[in-house]
């Protein structure tokens, strides 16, 4: 049975629907046809308090659960998501725009795996005990408290799921705020959870923009915050977060290289850059979107890559053969046009693409530039759409130093037959998710985030236990205490 689209009510709070008209609206539309498919409203502050005070009460009762019985949650959870996945699917391409072909294998299935992962480690989650001879220290892992997590527009699912599963499997509660272009997924994890026996109040949702994340961060009670979003959003949630002293992981933008050499396999680095770059309308933010070609398969990779692309099925997102759907809103339709005159504008050489598709929705061509230069726009900004750069270099050094040239640090990856070049390339790119001979794989066992201004601390693997939980260490004294008086 497909989910309606119309929620009960805006916001999903101590585990139930709970709606305030006083607050703004959020008109959803489905960016394939610029229909209007729901409209809910942004958080009233009365809202987000219902929400951090539900979450304040439901963790320290989540907090006395044994790991292991967290953890049994989680993991229903994610059992749940999978048996709904054709459903979770088709919302998340309501809610983005994004082809169902893609939200069928990396939406609810990446935020199952994620409670999946992380219920199965909570039980593992222990301190150490340190010998000091006849006295000891033992070590204590314990939850941080209340947590707030932001989304993008993105990836709606899966970003909740990211946070919330290593979140709440480390004793946390949560106040998640949606992106306002996409609020209906988060809404769902959140009912999944309640029925799969978290207790109300556990995992809030709360609607809004802006100004509804700035109350949630900078509100006393919250221990710790997760945004997913741009890096001048990321400037200002960290500050304000700052203020308060709480834990932050910023996952932000990105603008990251492929640097694919001549001795690659061109078929394999054709299909590495489209999905680095088209995947999701190329709204993913560690797409390789300056891809660096040394200077001898140039021409024979602009040939392929422009061949491959004549394979990409536009279409309505919601049908399966459809493998390059809209963008996610007009506003960032215009967004990437304004990038793509600048690029043509600036002097770089339209390969493909470039235009409007003629028909309803956000639709934007595939678009590759070459002969693009580092100084031009198109290499220096994200663009978060459908836009290649083509970059030529001659040697390998030359090609690391522009590949760092730059102060987004998220993603990078190579293309190369000789794997020794391959890791010695890797380990010079000052990048924080890295990819030999592939790209943009996003497994929940690899740690996930980047350097620079693509943010701090890490998403999913057992690296992102560090950013939801603290170590309490006891000094157990077993002799007599000796004090100077
Ligand atoms: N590194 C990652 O894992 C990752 C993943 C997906 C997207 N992104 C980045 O996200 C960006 C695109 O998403 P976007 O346009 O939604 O980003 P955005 O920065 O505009 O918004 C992100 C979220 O922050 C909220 N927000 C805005 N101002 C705020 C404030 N002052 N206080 C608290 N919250 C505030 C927004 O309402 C939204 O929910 C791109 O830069 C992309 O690279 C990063
Ligand atoms: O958009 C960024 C997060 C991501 C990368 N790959 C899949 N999700």
């Amino acid at each position: 049975m497909p989910y309606e689209l119309q929620p009960d009510g805006s916001h999903y709070v101590n585990g139930a629907y709970v709606e305030d008209t006083a607050g703004a609206e959020i008109p959803v539309i489905f960016s394939a046809t610029g229909e209007r498919i729901a409209t809910l409203h942004a958080a009233t502050p009365a809202i987000v308090e219902q929400a951090l005070v539900a979450a304040e009460k439901a963790q320290a009762e989540w907090a006395k659960l044994s790991p292991r019985e967290r953890g049994r949650v989680l993991t229903r959870a994610a059992q749940i998501m999978r048996e709904r996945n054709h459903d979770l699917s088709v919302l998340e391409t309501y809610d983005t725009g994004k082809p169902l072909q893609e939200t069928l294998v990396a939406d609810a299935s990446s935020a199952a795996d994620a409670l999946e992962y992380f219920g199965g480690l909570a039980a593992s989650l222990t301190g150490e005990h340190i010998p000091l001879g006849e006295d000891w220290v033992y070590t204590i892992r314990e939850p941080l408290g209340v947590c707030v997590g932001i989304g993008a527009w993105n990836y709606p699912t899966q970003i909740a799921c990211w946070k919330a599963a290593p979140a709440l499997a480390c004793g946390n509660a949560m106040v998640f705020k949606p992106s306002e272009a996409t609020p209906l997924c988060a809404l769902k994890v959140a009912e999944i959870l309640t029925e799969a026996g978290a207790p109300a109040g556990l995992f809030n949702v709360v609607q809004g923009m802006g100004e509804v994340g700035s109350a949630l961060v900078t509100d006393p009670r919250v221990a710790k915050v997760s945004l997913t979003g741009s890096v001048p959003t990321g400037r200002r949630v960290y500050a304000a977060a700052a203020e308060g002293m709480k834990h932050v992981t910023m996952e932000l933008g990105g603008k990251s290289p492929m640097l694919v050499f001549d001795d690659a396999d061109i078929d394999n680095a054709v299909g590495g850059a489209i999905l680095g770059n088209f995947y999701s309308s190329g709204q993913v933010c560690s797409n390789g979107t300056r891809v660096f070609v040394q200077k001898g398969i140039k021409e024979a990779f602009l040939a392929r890559l422009t061949e491959r692309l004549k394979g990409a099925v536009i279409g309505d997102p919601l049908d399966e053969a459809t493998s390059f759907g809209p963008m996610v809103s007009e506003r960032q339709m215009t967004i990437v046009q304004g990038f793509i005159e600048k690029g043509a504008a600036e002097g770089a050489r339209l390969v493909t693409g470039g235009k409007r598709i003629d028909r309803d929705g956000w639709y934007l061509e595939p678009t590759v530039f070459a002969d693009v230069t580092d100084d031009m726009t198109i290499a220096r900004e994200e663009i978060f759409g459908p836009v290649m750069s083509v970059l030529d270099f001659d040697t390998e050094e030359e090609a690391i130093a522009r590949a760092n040239a730059t102060e987004y640090g998220l993603a990078a990856g190579v293309f190369t037959r000789d794997l020794a070049r391959g890791h010695r390339v890797i380990g010079q790119l000052r990048a924080g998710s890295c990819f030999i001979n592939s790209y943009n794989d996003a497994p929940v066992e690899a740690p996930f985030g980047g350097v620079k201004m693509s943010g701090v601390g890490r998403e999913n693997s057992k690296a992102a236990i560090e950013h939801w939980s603290q170590m309490k260490s006891v000094y157990v004294r077993m002799g007599d205490v000796e004090a100077p008086f």
